[in-house]
């Protein structure tokens, strides 16, 4: 802990007016020098600031002149902009490059239709990315971020701390910090305590770094790779507290400067691996296909370059173009429909997907399933008999911690210890305070440093924390008053006697102190050693009322539960125990030792409850699972769960949470309710299941054409579909299935989680694909037939028109026959699936007997084959029906 005196003479900050005209702009601030490398005295006259904060009127007038506090990534993006980087997406850039080949071969039709499909698609994608974005923007505003700001009414005013919304600060602003807290801007620390920050998303470091005021700068040469004193926009306070002066904003921050995106994840998701496994093993197909085509036609058939546009088409036939503004407009559909209705906040939409792909949840206890308000139910001696005493130096330490600390807000314990001593007459200002090392989760300790008054010359340190942590520190116990040497046995027995405790529920904070030599340089987590053990306080932390509920709901879908906690494990396995969650073998991170991998996860697949975790422990229990094919979502508030959060497929947290695990949470919970994480992983898993219907379905019949294409091209002496042909049934069909993302889910597709499995579902395509393809060749012989037996015209137009009906008119059979949703309770009503298909098979008849028909090379099919091939779709529909029901 460290102390710095920022303060040059605490008088009134110069006005703007003067200020800008002495020092120049405010904003280009340290005048360009490093503000590492300044005394805090000439950086708070660079920068026309004061300790006390900025007035009112500064801030607002900085505001105006130098903008928001937004980094460039996240502010909205142009319609231009987002419109050339839809065509980043892998099969619109597939499309384009085909199209380029075809004019290049100077086949106008087929790439004039190409770049019709392209654009319709980029358009049809930015628009839905756009609305998905404004309504994202707005869902986010719900679960904003805010700083506490120090502020002053006018020169004169004392400074008052208010929260502020973290786009409101500007260069000069005096912020304060404490534990959870997102670091919103580049600041320079004027005072800190205890203060430890996580920087992984500036420098890759996982575990959290200190950090201290200087009123000087370092030594150019101490070869500290980053300034002790400066945090970054970007990392966020594992622990301690801070008052700091803002040095950089919005695209001015180093942050901003290093990632030109947003802030973001970290690991492959469960929606990356599998829609982008499948969409790559399709490209590679699409690549192929062309010259496998144009070799198969120039052996078989002596056919030169003139079949290029034929194989370009067929590779274009195989691409599912819509399935960016499906999967787009069925996420952004989901989330709104659960902001409005289910109270949950996704704030990333490929979450959705993911949420329904969870078959592992791992969530923390305190503030989860418990309410995070304890109340202290005894102090107890080591003798476990009632002892206040213990209570009282409790709320010493906890006094002192929070008042030296200045922690904007206290930790629940330190609450609890503090109410329940005041109403007993305890008084903690017997004490003078010294120093403060507030709660550290690594350590599972905090410590106070306080002297009685007239005692000059000796220090006491009081210390609370987790019973082992503090018994490890302990030399010595007090026991009926005198002070012993604490002894192997004794150690256990007081062990034993607290897990005893703790298998009642309750919550220990172990109290030990130390008299110390007084002296006047700082304290640090080296000097909390050879302590006396007091006792402890326990606590009761009452059961969150819909926590049992959710478990319930959790276990009927099929998700397996984890506690993953830094309580001690008797306390965790006794609410698991109370909410119906049976906690069989619990563990704790201690007994895991330095176990990864699958080692890891082969373990905590047999516990429900790890004790006694790290932020880091809880983070690589959480990545082994993963690692071991378990998709992962994490539940937690605290900080010590945002490397967990981060780690997971999916990290939700309640809106109650800190700060810094909103932000770094894929959903909010919007308010303390758990079951609505039900209603979150049913949304998800219909998203999911409507995204690998129009996948299953897109593709067997995309495959099916495929196949029959080259055949027919082997086949017959014609062109069995022209480029152009193919691409209108295309774009007619993907148009269709956009009616998926507005059907209902079936009880069924919610029922289990919904992962899409890339070899599943390439296994199913290959299975309808070769029906499909079967169809079309039996449509074939039923063509010629009719031809044949009517006596009528034949030729390529009229097996163009007769493939464009049958085409058109069993993809409308699949996605009717094989769709996984219903339109409505009970399914009888007509739903938007209903009316996409009419239209589909409406189109597919008409068509062809249309005036357009001339301009794809189609001509009416004799009567005779209308009746054919209603006879080969009957055998198709029980087929389809028949393997549908073996698939499903
Ligand atoms: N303010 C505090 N001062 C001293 N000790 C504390 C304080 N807060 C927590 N502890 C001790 O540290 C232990 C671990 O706390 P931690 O915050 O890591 O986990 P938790 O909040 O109990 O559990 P979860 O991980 O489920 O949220 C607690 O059981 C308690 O003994």
């Amino acid at each position: 802990m460290s102390e710095t005196t920022a303060t040059p003479g605490g008088g009134p900050t110069p006005s703007r007016a003067a200020a800008v005209r002495a020092h120049g702009d405010p904003r280009a601030g340290h005048g360009g020098a490093d503000p590492a490398r300044l005394t805090t005295l000439e950086l708070l006259r660079r920068l026309a600031a004061g300790p006390r904060g900025l007035t009112a009127e500064q801030a607002e007038e900085r505001l105006v002149r130098y903008g928001e506090n937004v980094a460039p990534a996240w502010r909205p993006v142009s319609w231009p902009r987002r419109f050339l980087g839809s065509l980043r997406d892998p099969f619109t850039a597939v499309l384009l490059c085909l199209g380029l080949v075809s004019a290049a071969i100077a086949s106008w039709g087929t790439a004039g239709v190409i770049m019709v499909l392209v654009v319709v698609s980029c358009l049809l994608r930015s628009g839905g990315e756009h609305q998905a974005g404004r309504a994202m923007a707005g869902l986010r505003e719900l679960v904003a971020t805010t700083a506490s700001v120090q502020r002053r009414a006018d020169d004169g005013a004392a400074p008052v701390v208010r929260e502020l919304p973290v786009d409101q600060l500007v260069v000069g602003d005096v912020i304060r910090l404490g534990p959870g807290d997102l670091v919103p801007a580049d600041v320079r620390l004027l005072r800190a305590s205890g203060l430890t920050v996580h920087q992984a998303a500036l420098t890759g470091e996982s575990v959290p770094v200190a950090k201290y005021a200087l009123d000087a700068p370092p030594d150019a040469d101490d070869g500290a790779a980053e300034p002790p004193h400066l945090c970054f926009q970007g990392s966020s306070v594992a622990s301690g507290s801070a008052t700091a002066l803002v040095v950089a904003t919005g695209a001015d921050t180093r942050f901003a400067a290093a990632h030109p995106g947003p802030a973001r994840r970290r690991t492959e998701s469960a929606f990356d691996r599998s829609v982008h496994g499948i969409a790559w093993t399709l490209i590679r197909f699409m690549l192929l296909t062309p010259p496998l085509v144009l070799m198969a036609n120039a052996a078989l058939r002596g056919r030169g370059l003139s079949t290029l546009p034929f194989a370009i088409a067929v590779a274009v036939g195989l691409t599912p173009e819509m399935l960016p503004v499906i999967v787009t407009a069925t996420l952004a559909r989901g989330a709104s429909a659960l902001a409005r209705t289910g109270g949950v906040i996704v704030k990333r939409l490929p979450a959705l997907h993911d949420l329904g792909a969870i078959d592992v949840l791992c969530l923390d206890k305190t503030g989860t399933l418990t309410q995070d308000r304890p109340v202290v139910a005894r102090s107890v001696d080591a003798r476990g008999a009632d002892d206040p005493d213990v209570l009282n130096w409790a709320s010493v330490g906890s006094f002192w911690t929070l008042e030296l600390a200045e922690l904007p807000a206290p930790d629940s314990l330190d609450e609890a210890v503090l109410d329940a001593s005041a109403a007993y007459g305890a008084d903690p200002l017997a004490y003078d305070g010294i120093a403060a090392l507030p709660f550290d989760p690594a350590h599972r300790l905090a410590t106070a440093v306080v002297r009685r008054p007239g005692t000059y010359g000796r220090h006491t340190l009081v210390v609370k924390g987790a019973v082992e942590d503090v018994l490890g520190r302990c030399g010595r116990v007090r026991l009926d008053g005198t002070e012993a040497a604490l002894t192997e046995g004794e150690r256990r027995r007081l062990l034993d006697l607290a897990a005893t405790e703790a298998a009642g529920g309750l919550r220990l904070l172990a109290v030990a102190h130390a008299e110390r030599p007084a002296r006047g340089g700082p304290y640090g987590e080296r000097d909390v050693r050879g302590l006396t053990f007091l006792g402890w306080v326990a606590l009761r932390d009452a059961l969150a009322p819909t926590a049992g509920a959710a478990l319930d709901g959790l276990a009927r879908r099929g998700v397996t539960v984890k506690v993953l906690t830094g309580d001690h494990p008797g306390t965790a396995a006794r609410a698991c125990r109370d909410l119906g969650l049976e906690p069989g073998e619990v563990l704790t991170a201690g007994q895991l030792g330095a176990l990864s991998g699958p080692p890891l996860a082969a373990a905590v697949e047999r516990a429900t409850v790890v004790a006694r975790c790290t932020a880091q422990d809880k983070a690589r229990i959480v990545a082994a699972l993963r690692a071991s094919g378990r998709t992962t979502g994490f539940l937690g508030d605290g900080v010590n769960d945002l490397p967990a959060l981060l780690t997971a497929d999916v990290g939700i947290c309640p809106r109650g949470a800190v700060a810094v695990a909103r932000e770094g949470a894929d959903v909010v919970l919007a308010d303390k309710d758990l079951t609505a994480l039900d209603r979150a992983l049913t949304a998800g898993r219909h998203s999911s299941g409507t995204i690998a219907g129009y996948l299953r379905i897109t593709l067997s019949s995309n495959l099916g054409n495929v196949l029959a294409m080259l055949a027919a091209g082997l086949l017959l002496p014609f062109l069995p579909m022209l480029p152009a042909q193919v691409l209108v049934q295309n774009l007619c069909f993907d148009a269709a299935q956009l009616a998926y993302a507005y059907d209902r889910p079936a009880p069924a597709a919610v029922r289990g989680p919904a992962v899409l499995r890339p070899r599943a579902v390439l296994r199913y395509v290959t299975v309808f694909g070769l029906l499909n393809a079967a169809a079309d060749l039996a449509t074939f012989g039923v063509l010629a037939l009719a031809v044949h037996l009517s006596d009528g015209p034949g030729g390529p137009a009229v097996f163009h028109a007769g493939w464009f009906t049958e085409n058109l008119l069993t993809q409308a059979m699949m996605m009717l026959l094989l769709r996984t949703g219903r339109s409505a309770p009970g399914g009888r009503t007509i739903g938007p699936v209903h009316l996409a298909v009419t239209a589909l098979a409406v189109l597919g008849l008409l068509l062809p007997l249309s005036p357009l028909a001339p301009a794809l090379d189609m001509a009416a099919p004799p009567p005779l084959y209308y009746a054919l091939l209603a006879a080969v779709l009957a055998l198709y529909a029980v087929t389809l029906t028949t393997a549908g029901r073996r698939y499903a």
